[in-house]
């Protein structure tokens, strides 16, 4: 069987030179062209499994190569070599389909990196271009016409390297969809990882992110990989990335735009090769705007967006959908279905907190229904549909919680706490309970009540380990 050929388009002859010796050692067939005329040739006459670019031609530009191929009726992966420092062209180039870039002075490493995602790219890409058919099982449920539109967005971002921004309320589907794109990836037998970027105390971020090396600080007791290292070959997801402090988001800046990383306490930096999904229940423009989130970042990762509809714009997505989550939820002997005035009811509620806030209510309402079927009354929603609140099952979350006002302010006798950080979680404890138990246990709404994610709710309910009544 013959190699996989490959086509490198570039004037440069030392850079040409370059390419073509690193990509014969990994034991690929080169073609190389110098000019854009002599590539279409090529491009006419021989099958290939990659291009590579220059941007910069004697006879014009090479995304105009990314357009032809991208238009054409070959889905070749193409890669552009962008000059040093020019962050607009590889965003240019991403946008208009390219599968990845590569910055000058180029790195043997990250060649490879490239060649590889992009020849295993080719092995699955047998799919004519814009297809919505996929062999893997997508699981965002939905047959809706928006959720239709959704998958076959994630088809097509699957098939690419460039750096995805998933936008939608919370609860939306954010991560279900970058998991979605990550596993029809080329990608999928490697790590996806997700991050909660709003849950990581900052001292820790860097440590986090990078890995340490040992005796980097205190209690460093051995080396460690960090998130970046962990996804090694995969998909890293930063979620709530908005969230970001700002110094954070100078490191990942320069992680992203050298693909190299330095652990903590380490003298030199390694390679890293992972595809980036960021996502955002924020207006991250907006916090542009505001100062809060850097200019610079916000375009590395916001190269292509995929937006998640709310679900009450999809609301004939709502039956399937319950049904999906009913039968996740059934155990042997426990099981229920909606009755249609329940499902009706459903369909009229606005699910401010989404897909997650169904699933909520759903597991709520199993526990009600009489029968294994779920009325109205069962329905713990807002806008009058709660049946009142038993006593009985918020007994032990509430009933001997003093009032948040007499623990927040100092005692009469003004003594103060013996430890601070214990009194300020009795606090925060009781603060969460109260919310909890005011929405029936429901967290999506609880976290609204308090403002706050409802991931910023799960870790600090996880942290002061507060437990959902039995
Ligand atoms: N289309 C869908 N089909 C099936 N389940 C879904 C769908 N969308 C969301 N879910 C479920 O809803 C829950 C919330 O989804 P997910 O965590 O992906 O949302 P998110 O937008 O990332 O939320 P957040 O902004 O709070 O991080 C998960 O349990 C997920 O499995």
């Amino acid at each position: 069987m013959s190699s996989p050929r490959i086509l490198v388009v570039d004037d440069e002859a030392d850079l040409r030179e370059l390419l073509e010796i690193t990509l014969l050692k990994m034991g690929l067939d080169v073609d190389s062209a110098d000019s854009l005329t002599q590539a279409r040739g090529l491009l006419a006459a021989h099958e290939y499994a990659l291009v590579l670019t220059d941007m910069r031609l004697p006879d014009g530009f090479g995304i105009e190569l990314v357009h032809e191929i991208v238009a054409g009726v070959r889905a070749i992966p193409v890669a552009v070599i962008t000059a040093f420092g020019s962050a607009d062209n590889a965003v240019t180039a991403l946008k208009a389909g390219a599968f990845d870039y590569l910055s000058k002075p180029v790195r043997v490493e990250q060649l490879r990196q490239v060649v590889h995602s992009a020849l295993g790219i080719d092995k699955s890409n047998v799919l004519p271009r814009n297809s919505a058919v996929t062999t893997t099982p997508v699981r965002l449920v939905g047959a809706s016409a928006a959720m239709q539109d959704v998958r076959m967005q994630i088809a097509r971002l699957a098939r690419s390297m460039a750096p995805v921004a998933v936008t939608g309320e919370s609860g939306s589907g954010k991560e279900l969809a970058a998991r979605d794109i990550h596993s029809q990836s080329a990608r999928a037998d490697k790590p996806f990882v997700a991050v909660n970027c709003g849950a990581i105390p900052e001292a820790l971020m860097e440590a986090e992110f990078f890995g340490y090396r040992k005796g980097a600080f205190t209690g460093a007791a051995e080396d460690r990989d960090g998130f970046f290292q962990a996804a090694s070959g995969g998909t890293l997801m930063l979620d709530e990335v908005a969230d970001l402090p700002l110094a954070m988001q100078v490191k990942l800046l320069r992680a992203i735009q050298e693909r190299r990383v330095r652990k903590v306490g380490a003298t030199v930096e390694e390679p890293v090769d992972v595809r980036l999904i960021s996502a955002t229940h924020q207006n991250l423009a907006e916090c542009v705007d505001k100062g809060r989130f850097r200019q610079d970042l916000y375009y590395r990762l916001n190269v292509i967006e995929l937006r998640l509809p709310p679900l009450r714009e999809r609301l004939d997505d709502i039956g399937l959908l319950s049904g999906v989550i009913l039968a996740r939820l059934a155990t042997p002997g426990n099981s229920a279905v909606l009755a249609p005035a329940a499902l009706d009811a459903l369909c009229r509620y606005t699910f401010p907190g989404n897909v997650r806030e169904l699933e909520n209510i759903l597991e709520r309402a199993m526990a009600f229904a009489s029968d294994g079927v779920i009325e109205v009354p069962d329905l713990a929603m807002r806008g009058g549909l709660s049946p009142m609140v038993p006593t009985v099952m918020l007994a032990g979350t509430v009933a001997l919680a003093p009032s948040p006002e007499s623990v927040s302010t100092p005692a009469a006798d003004e003594s103060l706490p013996a430890s601070l950080p214990d009194h300020l979680d009795d606090v925060e404890r009781q603060i969460i309970r109260r919310a909890l138990a005011k929405t029936r246990f429901n967290r999506t709404q609880a976290a609204e009540l308090l403002g706050i994610s409802f991931r910023q709710l799960r870790y600090r309910m996880q942290r002061l380990e507060i437990h959902e009544p039995e």
